[in-house]
């Protein structure tokens, strides 16, 4: 925008010609826009198209060209800068979107588009934009006279590009106002002196609340991209915010494959007897008819492999992969099969990265081959330069809409495009909603034959690489959590999904305890949990409609990040919760109390590493035994050995049943640690008891000791003096990101008695035993 025609002459004379010149342009194209207005309802494609080379514009007789009949951009009452500047990127014919929607649009009418993914929607919404405007003759002073609405900063950007094609050789300023930018203080010093904005509902409202005569009261075009989504419950409160502060006379028009149809959104946002527009209502399918999709049934525990093998299978193609709306799932499956090395480069794109990785990784997904792990927040709107080959649904999406959003994304404008949906036996009730809805999808088998299982080499990456194990517990309690906040139950339900085997399939040694799950199967709750279940019902169940907010919440967060502060505090809440899951399934872990029924693995404790590692040296350990550090410098634990295995003994751990037997041998040897452990603990308290007693009776207890409660109690990691333990020098795993009780039970007292040292040469033994 802004680019100046080329013969711009600076002269006063020159501009006054030219500034005469624009003014009998655009009483023209007044008067032709008011004598040839389509009927208010009518639909310009029932027309009879204007025949090739018939004149345009004013006719001999001074009457105008019906424009509501109009194919191509040229036969519309359009300045001739749009005109060129749509010349110039290749625009000739309208789609039917375009020919539809234009006609009404440019005589200032509210509209309500619908049309399928890919069918050119944006230009109809931009071009009625830019020609408002230069026919109001807006100019900075003037102030905000057009927004655009998208629901995802991606796609604003990708609208924002279309504007300044458009706007070429306008001479409007237009920002881009989406949240991850740095500049929002140079922002708010220049969005005053922007005529039109393209941004996302959180940073627009930022502006509304924070920047100083920031205000919209001139405001003549408002647009809502994917209106839908934007009307949906999740944006509710910020839209009534911004929409309460817009004048209630202007223009309105939203735009959407999948329109929203309720009286009461209309109803928020003011329209004037809006022309609705739907032009593939009475279509066979609601997809676009280039795109070839297919569906098969993919039990949850092999939805990986399913996914491995269909990425070995389509090396040369340009994939985009649609996980579960979770970052953490996303960032699992990537980390884990870019480890794998499938031989195609692999990328991953999700809400909560920063913006300018987003950026990044975003057009380079547009220039290149490769695999694009996302969540939804590249479901909607996104035109990737360069046709994306396959849309592969790993995980289901929410609904319908969603669906048709996301296979979108390939079989644009005039190409064609293939999809596929993995669903677990009982999700399969979703491809009856999608044939209801008219989506043409097709229930194929897969070739089991093809299937490259790859859960073996999950489990021992995991033994490798500890922050990966991390990841994979994190990515299977919010996968979890995802299934279960989900709204319809005909499609989504926990109980019904083989939860032990799919942590298995993620290379999990142990099913990480969710507490929902463990509600949900009715089980006694132990110990070690009650504390952390607290946290979560002291207060009583949060209300539904919380709940349902948080799940909206996330999801939106999930998409970006722009969402006023107090729905992301709520949004934090839910990373809390996996957080607590996490923690839980350490404490269980470590306690011993749940085992893996069908995975006879050892136990290796999950870590929330927040603080630092330090290295830790074990000087009990014999000479000559052999210890495995991570790059941390953390003890790995022995099974490490499996995943670098170097030698022709570790190699045959690989081997599925000697690495059964194997992690089978160390979690007995892991109990038998764990009970010296408990016994340890109990004797150091004693000591430490029976010491106290025989101080106090010196009458030297008060000033040297805590009191009783805390050494008896669950101050079992409280040392003496107000001091901090000493930590053991031992370590199956790193202890630096342990928590209290676990640590407690790790902490010996070799300082403390002979005979408790005596006690722990032989745990020393023990651990030692695993670790050759
Ligand atoms: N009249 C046209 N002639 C040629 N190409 C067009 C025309 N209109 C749009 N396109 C191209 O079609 C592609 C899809 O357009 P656009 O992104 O506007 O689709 P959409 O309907 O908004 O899709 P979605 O529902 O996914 O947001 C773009 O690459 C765009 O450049």
């Amino acid at each position: 925008m802004g680019n100046k025609p080329k013969s711009k002459s600076k002269s006063k004379a020159d501009r006054k010609e030219r500034r005469s010149a624009e003014l009998d342009e655009i009483s023209l194209l007044n008067e032709w826009i008011e004598s040839q207005k389509p009927d208010s309802g009518s639909n310009p494609l029932a027309l009879k198209p204007l025949p090739d080379n018939a004149p345009v514009g004013r006719l001999h007789d001074g009457s105008f060209s019906a424009y509501s009949a109009a194919t191509k951009f040229s036969e519309l009452p359009l300045s001739k800068k749009t005109m060129d500047a749509l010349k110039k990127a290749g625009y000739v014919k309208m789609t039917e979107i375009q020919r539809a929607s234009l006609p009404h649009a440019l005589c200032g009418r509210d509209v309500l588009g619908a049309a399928k993914t890919g069918s050119g929607k944006t230009l109809a919404f931009v071009i009625p934009v830019v020609e408002k405007l230069h026919k109001e003759r807006w100019g900075p002073e003037d102030g905000v006279g057009s927004i655009i609405i998208s629901p995802t900063r991606e796609l604003a950007g990708q609208l924002f590009d279309v504007l300044k094609t458009v706007g070429k050789f306008h001479n409007f300023s237009a920002g881009l106002l989406i949240g991850g930018r740095k500049d929002v203080e140079m922002e708010k010093e220049r969005v005053n002196e922007l005529n039109i904005l393209v941004c996302t509902p959180g940073r627009l409202l930022q502006h509304m609340d924070e920047t100083p005569n920031f205000e919209c009261s001139q405001l003549q075009i408002l647009v809502l991209d994917e209106a839908d989504r934007i009307l949906d419950v999740g944006f509710k409160k910020s839209l009534n915010a911004i929409v309460s502060q817009l004048p209630k006379h202007r223009q309105t028009m939203l735009f959407s494959a999948t329109q929203t149809k309720s009286v009461q959104d209309l109803a928020r946002l003011s329209l004037k007897d809006p022309e609705y527009i739907s032009v593939h209502e009475k279509a066979e399918s609601a997809t676009p008819s280039r795109l070839q999709q297919t569906a098969m049934t993919v039990p949850l525990d092999q939805k990986l492999d399913m996914l491995w093998s269909f990425v070995k299978a389509h090396l040369n193609s340009k994939i985009l992969v649609f996980l579960s709306t979770c970052k953490q799932v996303v960032k699992f499956v990537y980390e884990a099969f870019k480890k794998l090395r499938p031989g195609i480069p692999l990328k991953c794109l999700h809400g909560r990265m920063k913006q300018e990785r987003r950026i990044n990784i975003y057009s380079q997904f547009c220039e290149q081959r490769s695999v694009l792990f996302c969540t939804d927040v590249a479901a909607r709107g996104l035109d990737f330069n360069k046709a994306v080959d396959w849309v592969v649904q790993a995980d289901c999406p929410d609904d319908v809409a969603s669906y048709i959003h996301r296979v979108g994304r390939t079989a644009r404008y005039l190409s064609g495009g293939r999809s596929v949906l993995f669903l677990t036996p009982s999700e399969m009730k979703m491809i009856d909603k999608l044939k209801a809805a008219k989506v043409p999808i097709q229930v194929i088998k897969p070739n089991m034959k093809r299937l490259q299982p790859v859960s073996g080499l999950l489990s021992s990456l995991l033994v490798k690489h500890s922050e990966l194990q991390e990841l994979a517990a994190k990515a299977f309690i919010r996968y979890m959590r995802c299934i279960h906040i989900q709204k319809d139950k005909d499609v989504f339900e926990v109980k019904e999904l083989p939860i032990d085997k799919f942590a298995a399939s993620m290379g999990l040694p142990l099913t990480p305890n969710i507490r929902f799950v463990k509600k949900l199967k009715g089980k006694q709750l132990s110990v070690g949990e009650s504390s952390v279940l607290e946290l979560e019902t002291s207060g009583g169940e949060p209300p539904a409609e919380i709940k349902r907010q948080k799940a909206e919440t996330n999801k939106l967060r999930e998409e970006n990040l722009d969402l006023p502060a107090e729905l992301l505090s709520l949004n934090d809440s839910e990373d809390e919760d996996v957080e607590k899951d996490l923690l839980l399934s350490k404490q269980t872990e470590n306690e011993g109390i749940e085992k893996s029924a069908e995975f006879g693995d050892a136990v290796l404790p999950t870590r929330i590493s927040k603080k630092k590692k330090k290295l830790k040296i074990n000087i009990h350990r014999p000479v000559g035994t052999r210890v495995v550090f991570d790059e941390q410098g953390n003890t790995l634990p022995p099974l490490a050995r499996v995943a670098g295995a170097n030698n022709d003994d570790d190699l045959s751990l690989l081997d599925k049943d000697k690495r059964n037997e194997y992690y089978k041998k160390m979690r007995e040897e892991l109990m038998k640690v764990d009970k010296v452990d408990k016994v340890l603990d109990r004797q150091r308290r004693r000591d430490k008891r029976i010491k106290e007693k025989v101080k106090r009776k010196r009458g030297l207890g008060d000033e040297e000791e805590g009191s009783d409660e805390d050494l008896s109690g669950s101050g079992a990691d409280e040392g003496t003096n107000g001091r901090k333990p000493k930590r053991s020098k031992i370590y199956f795993n790193s202890d630096s990101d342990d928590d209290g009780e676990t640590r407690g039970k790790k902490e010996s007292a070799i300082d403390d008695s002979i005979s408790l040292a005596e006690q722990e040469a032989l745990a020393l033994k023990l651990l030692d035993a695993m670790h050759q």
